[in-house]
């Protein structure tokens, strides 16, 4: 994954959103809010835990976008610390999607009280192994990004 790319995606949607909205600071707990709030969208229409129920996933191109929501609050909370790369190392595989999700949220919760840089490479490696888990590979979740945050850009547009 060319991660430089989306940084400069996500900097320039970030910047708009910034202007737009008058914003000050770097809203780094609201993001973070918002990736836990995606992370939970995104198990929604998995249905991974729902042991209680016999209706299947939502459709993978609905999942898909929900879990490029959270790639953009992962990149923003980045760009918040000067956390930038071109590379992240690998995450261990999950045993099923509901492994996943504990995990990362257990690794969102780390990196919002240390706000470390290796935290911040742990999440970020442990979130597209997720991506891996739900079936994604690195293609199309680049340009169900690309999408997303043209889909952003429309809505910043029309005054969101
Ligand atoms: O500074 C920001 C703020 C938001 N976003 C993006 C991330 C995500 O792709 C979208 C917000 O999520 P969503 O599309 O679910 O927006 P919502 O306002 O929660 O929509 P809805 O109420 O329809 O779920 O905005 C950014 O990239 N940078």
């Amino acid at each position: 994954m060319n991660w430089t790319t989306l940084f400069d995606r996500q900097r320039e949607l970030d910047e708009r959103i910034k202007e737009q909205h008058g914003l000050t600071g770097n809203q780094f707990d609201e993001r973070l809010l918002a990736l836990l709030v995606e992370l939970g969208e995104l198990a929604n229409e998995t249905r991974s835990f729902k042991f209680w129920s016999k209706k299947g996933p939502s459709p993978q191109d609905v999942i898909l976008e929900e879990y490029v929501d959270g790639i953009h609050f992962l990149l923003s909370l980045g760009l918040a610390l000067g956390y930038e790369r071109d590379v992240f190392p690998a995450g261990s595989s999950y045993l099923d999607a509901t492994d996943a999700f504990l995990d990362i949220y257990r690794k969102v919760t780390n990196f919002g009280l240390s706000k470390t840089e290796a935290m911040y490479e742990t999440l970020m490696a442990a979130y597209l192994e997720l991506g891996y888990t739900l079936g994604f590979n690195e293609q199309l979740i680049l340009m169900a990004y690309m999408n997303k945050n043209e889909v952003n850009h429309e809505r910043q547009n029309q005054g969101y």
